[in-house]
């Protein structure tokens, strides 16, 4: 049963902007998936990482993969966003920014394209059923996959940036970043940046990335994933810090992520702590909440109790990410007013 506490998390609205949809897949989702292809003999232990286990980054990248064989086409795609937008939406979420790799599976037909056109068409039927959340989508760039796959990739995404509605909104790059370098993508990432798409870029996720991130900051992106490794205290420098704070660029957090994967030690020391004392701009998000087996109302109340977060404080954080969303003005001065309504009425039921 929820505490008094646990209410006022759920019932918070929320801004989730950092979800990698394939990493978001819930466990009764799971459950639908494995059932459907039994031959793969996979278990649920090898897509979930739970409470009190850690894996190593690398063994983080192998959960993924056993999830993409799960799901690689357009029903499962279908299904599985709608999932991952339900979900969001009964914990509160108001506005969501999910982020997929577009894939294409020889086996079952699937295309990069009807990739996006089926996440589309999921957020498109939830907004048709009234779920109470606003969906855009993030094209992630996989930077395992290389120059040539990351200038198509943003090629695809520019085209859904004129003709989505505003659905399609920026460009998000991702995967193990111990592999490649950020030198080889840049071309592709100005060009995304030209056209219009934002940058939400995973920057300083391990400790080997600074000079990748000294070169990329200059684009520079919109938001930064993670960013665990900028500040000098952990390896990074204070040109890094510099720049960042210059550009005011916000930072997305993800407590349970980063400690599960363990480029975080504990969570109270984890650098959401370093920046947001320095009141720069910090959203807590869930990265995979399938797989860390999380929710947003968990980071939430896991950042509070960690870093003794007053409930106006935890407010002021939800509602703070609405100014670093990708959405149209009009949709943010709407969630403005959605906060405004809202905060009497939480604030006082739960404190
Ligand atoms: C844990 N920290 C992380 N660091 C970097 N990239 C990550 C990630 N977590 C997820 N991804 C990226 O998201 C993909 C899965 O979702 P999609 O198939 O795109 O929906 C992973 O394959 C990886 O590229
Ligand atoms: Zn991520």
């Amino acid at each position: 049963m929820d505490t008094e506490a646990d209410l006022f998390y759920r019932q918070l609205p929320k801004v989730e902007l950092h979800a990698h949809l394939n990493g978001s897949v819930s466990f009764e989702t799971m459950e639908t998936l494995i059932k459907r292809k039994p031959h793969l003999n996979i278990e649920h232990s090898m897509t979930a990482i739970r409470h009190g286990q850690r894996r190593t980054l690398d063994e983080c990248f192998e959960v993924f993969k056993v999830i993409h064989q799960l799901v690689n086409s357009e029903e499962d795609i279908l299904m599985v966003a709608k999932a991952v937008i339900r979900e969001f939406a009964a914990d509160g979420v108001k506005y969501l920014e999910l982020r997929s790799t577009l894939r294409e599976v020889a086996e079952t037909g699937l295309t990069k394209q009807r990739y996006i056109e089926t996440v589309l068409e999921a957020i498109r039927q939830c907004k048709q059923e009234e779920v109470d959340i606003d969906v855009r989508f993030l094209v992630a760039v996989d930077r395992r996959h290389g120059p040539e796959v990351a200038m198509e990739t943003v090629k695809l995404a520019e085209d859904f940036l004129l003709s989505s509605n505003e659905v399609v909104v920026g460009l998000d790059l991702s995967g193990d970043p111990n592999v490649g370098h950020g030198k080889d993508l840049l071309s592709a990432l100005e060009k995304a940046k030209n056209c219009g798409l934002k940058l939400a870029l995973h920057l300083s996720e391990v400790p080997s990335q600074r000079d990748e991130t000294e070169l990329l900051l200059n684009l520079p992106p919109d938001r930064i994933g993670h960013g665990t490794f900028l500040h000098p205290e952990v390896g990074g420098s204070d040109s890094l810090v510099e720049k960042v704070c210059k550009q005011n660029i916000p930072i997305e957090m993800c407590l349970t992520s980063n400690v599960k994967g363990q480029t975080v030690p504990s969570y109270d020391k984890h650098h959401f702590q370093y920046w947001y004392k320095r009141g720069h701009p910090c959203v807590l998000c869930t990265d995979d909440k399938g797989v860390f087996c999380t929710d947003l109302s968990q980071e939430y109340q896991l950042a509070a109790s960690t870093f003794g977060l007053t409930q106006e404080a935890v407010w002021m954080l939800s509602q703070q990410a609405i100014g670093y969303t990708f959405a149209p003005e009009p949709i943010k001065q709407r969630l403005e007013k959605k906060w405004a309504e809202l905060k009497k009425e939480i604030l006082q039921c739960c404190s």
